[in-house]
């Protein structure tokens, strides 16, 4: 709702809707009334629109997009009664105004704003673009290059850089209602033409063409398959070629394209799976409502490899005192300096630096050798490498020298929560964290519960994810956990289209114009192929252990591929060697080019162990690829391992580049139709019946069978789930 005051001469009304002032039908038809009362009373000469509890309005309510009676061009004509109203509108922004909110804001005569207020029109984020004329209004405002960076970007702005770009008009430390009430009445009785920013022209761009030529490109370069950010644009330049009301129907018919394409609705169902992971849930009855995080005042790193690395960038960025650790002083100090490189570079990018972030102090960052000093820590993070004995060893140590209250993390991609926390004499402060390298930029935390671990240990590792700006996601104890654990089947497919006939770059290309960051092979090189070969060495599934006489090809009875390990005998470990799938500059380049050595490699196995070349459309690299991932994930879910398929999308969408337009795995799954990507699992597992991943997972085909329901509704079909599967 929006509230209606009359003070003196100044109306005011208040947007109320909590937690954010998302403007709902009901909100909009309160906006318009209270406007059309104000015009109406004689005895108000000026009108102040603000929001309930210090925040302005998010925008749209989003969950209206959706809605059978869409809030559609609702809000549009609302911005324009503003805009027209003959007594001056002030908007007194507070916390935030972010999209349709700031259209509402650019429709008043005047903005005034709190210096912690932010501002954005973040529609396009959401793969709609600022329907409510914000593509019209904005360009006059602040300038083409401003407006088409704030519109296609949807970054949010601070007061200060709304300020200097022209946005608001004043910026205020202390009340700001009061303020604004104050230039309201300073302002009755002003010319409204010239703050009508309808009536104003689009200023000019020296070269305006070329500019917008050389901004589309960027534009289509960053969307990668996205859509929203180049019809934000052409709205943007439909500003620029025609008066305000052509420029205003031409953004319509672009906001309805958005609306009714998949890419709006998948990008919206992200928005709010990403909000709905932070209300964890445990298998057992623990849950977020319930459990209560410790304070962490102090933490512990373990390990200054490149993990550990980017974990302690990560903890000094969120202000959290800590220590770090290594085995040896030629560790520690190798360690120390790469800290300091990547602390001096993250510095730079912030406003107040080094002296912000206070890592030359001692008391906030210490580094050493000696296990004492993490006897009143409240967290450690362990992050060595893979290894499980050496885990076990760690945390042993630290179940005797940390005080008792301590969480004791791990940060591991696959290994068994349970058996480290075997290690200690308190496994319910045991849990997993699998940070995603580089630790200081991904924005994915997967948190791992063991059997043992306590309600408190998940909530404060959540509170933890959430102060160093991460998305936890909780999940149960398996290996590969949900991320790589999908992953697995989905690289096995890539591999074994090699050995079929396919090429890195095609599987790779194919997976990238898909919407992927990364296809699997350029991946796999980024990542180093001697971390997998390790780890399948520690399996037995190559190496010394492997049993002599093993088929090539098979193992424990399944097809496997020897390719990778093949590769890594020839020393072909990725960029770090400047050869794996890909033949690079040097050793530690990193642009890749096909390699005619690893396509000659390809043929001579394919003779070595007669697999005829056939040639595999992109068709079933994406099926194939997809699908098998897609097929793990039903598993995880019926297992129990995550709560939902929205935790297994947002980990897809932040940890493994998944194109959030697609919404994650499991949504994209919904959109294909369970029924399709059943009937392709099933044709490709009858071809290759030796693949397991391939074989349609149980809770599939009853969701196939019980006629497909939505996505929202699936996790109800698991506990009916019967012996009939
Ligand atoms: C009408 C057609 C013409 C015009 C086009 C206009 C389009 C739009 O305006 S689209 C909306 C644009 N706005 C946004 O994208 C802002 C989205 N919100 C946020 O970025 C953040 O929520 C926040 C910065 C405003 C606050 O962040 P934080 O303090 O971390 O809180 P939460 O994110 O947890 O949000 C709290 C709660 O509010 C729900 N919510 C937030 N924004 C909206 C919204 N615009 N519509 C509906 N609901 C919203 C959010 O989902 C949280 O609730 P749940 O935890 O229950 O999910």
């Amino acid at each position: 709702m929006a509230q209606y005051a009359r003070g003196s001469a100044v109306a005011v009304i208040r947007l109320r809707n909590p937690p954010v002032n998302a403007l709902s039908r009901a909100v909009l038809q309160a906006l318009e009334d209270g406007l059309k009362k104000a015009d109406a009373d004689p005895s108000v000469k000026a009108v102040m629109i603000c929001g309930e509890n210090g925040k302005f309005s998010a925008g749209a309510d989003i969950r209206g997009f959706s809605a059978p009676k869409r809030l559609g061009g609702a809000l549009g004509p609302v911005v324009s009664l503003i805009e027209s109203s003959e007594k001056p509108v002030v908007a007194a922004i507070e916390g935030v105004a972010l999209g349709g909110g700031l259209e509402v804001a650019l429709g008043c005569h005047y903005r005034i704003a709190h210096v912690k207020a932010r501002m954005g029109l973040p529609e396009v984020t959401l793969g709609l673009l600022p329907g409510a004329e914000g593509t019209q209004r904005l360009p006059r405002l602040i300038g083409v290059p401003a407006a088409l960076d704030m519109i296609t970007t949807g970054k949010h702005i601070p007061a200060t850089e709304a300020l200097k770009l022209g946005l608001v008009d004043e910026i205020v430390e202390e009340n700001t209602i009061e303020a604004a009430i104050r230039l309201a009445n300073k302002v009755i009785g002003q010319p409204l033409g010239p703050r009508r920013l309808s009536l104003k022209p689009v200023p000019k761009v020296p070269n305006m063409e070329a500019f917008l030529d050389e901004a589309l490109a960027k534009v289509k370069r960053q969307a990668r398959g996205c859509l929203a950010p180049e019809l934000c644009f052409q709205a943007v330049r439909a500003a620029t070629q025609s008066p305000f009301a052509d420029g205003v129907r031409r953004e319509r018919e672009l906001f309805q394209v958005l609306l009714s394409s998949g890419q709006a609705q998948a990008l919206q169902y992200a928005f709010f799976a990403e909000r709905a992971v932070r209300r964890w849930a445990t298998p057992g009855g623990a849950s977020w409502s319930s459990a209560a995080p410790q304070p962490v005042r102090r933490a512990a790193v373990i390990g200054l490899g490149t993990m550990g690395r980017g974990i302690v960038t990560s903890l000094v960025k969120a202000n959290i005192p800590l220590v770090a650790l290594e085995q040896d002083l030629e560790n520690l100090n190798k360690g120390r300096k790469a800290v300091m490189f990547l602390l001096e570079r993250e510095a730079m990018k912030m406003e107040g630096g080094a002296q912000v972030l206070d890592f030359h102090n001692p008391a906030r960052l210490q580094f050493t050798v000696d296990f004492d000093l993490l006897r009143d820590v409240d967290l450690v993070i362990e992050a060595v490498f893979e290894n499980m004995a050496l885990k076990k060893e760690i945390f042993h140590k630290l179940s005797k020298i940390c005080k008792p209250g301590a969480l004791l993390c791990t940060n591991t991609s696959a290994l068994n929560i349970d058996e480290i926390a075997s290690a200690t004499n308190r496994p319910q402060q045991v849990i997993g964290t699998h940070f995603f390298s580089p630790a200081h930029v991904m924005r994915l935390l997967e948190i791992i519960y063991g059997r043992h671990t306590s309600p408190t240990a998940i909530a404060t590792a959540m509170q933890l994810a959430t102060a160093l700006k991460k998305v936890g996601v909780v999940v149960g104890n398996c290996f590969g956990f949900v991320g790589n654990r999908m992953m697995f089947p989905y690289v096995q497919q890539a591999v074994f289209l090699l050995e079929e006939g396919s090429r890195p770059d095609a599987v790779d290309q194919a997976l990238e114009d898909f919407g992927f960051k990364i296809g699997p092979f350029r991946m796999s090189d980024l990542a180093g192929l001697d971390v997998g070969w390790r780890s399948r060495k520690d399996q037995g599934l190559t190496g010394p252990s492997l049993p002599a006489g093993t088929p090539a090809r098979q193992r424990r009875g399944q097809r496997y591929s020897p390719l990778p390990d093949l590769l890594c005998e020839h020393g072909r470990f990725g960029q770090k060697t400047g050869k794996g799938w890909y033949l690079y500059e040097k050793a530690g380049g990193r642009t890749a080019t096909p390699d005619p050595w690893l396509l000659n490699f390809l043929s001579q196995y394919r003779d070595t162990h007669g697999i005829q070349t056939r040639f595999i459309d992109q068709e079933e690299i994406l099926e194939r690829c997809l699908f098998s991932l897609i097929n793990e994930g039903f598993a995880i879910l019926a297992e129990g391992i995550a709560s939902g398929p929205e935790h297994l999308d947002v980990i897809y969408i932040n940890g493994y580049g998944w194109p959030k337009h697609r919404g994650g795995p499991m949504f994209y799954a919904s959109t294909v139709g369970l029924p399709r990507v059943l009937a392709k699992l099933q044709k490709y597992s009858e071809a290759h019946p030796d693949v397991p991943g391939l074989q349609p997972s149980a809770f599939l085909k009853k969701l196939a069978a019980v006629g497909n329901p939505p996505l929202k509704e699936w996790m109800s079909y698991l506990s009916q789930q019967s012996s009939k599967l």
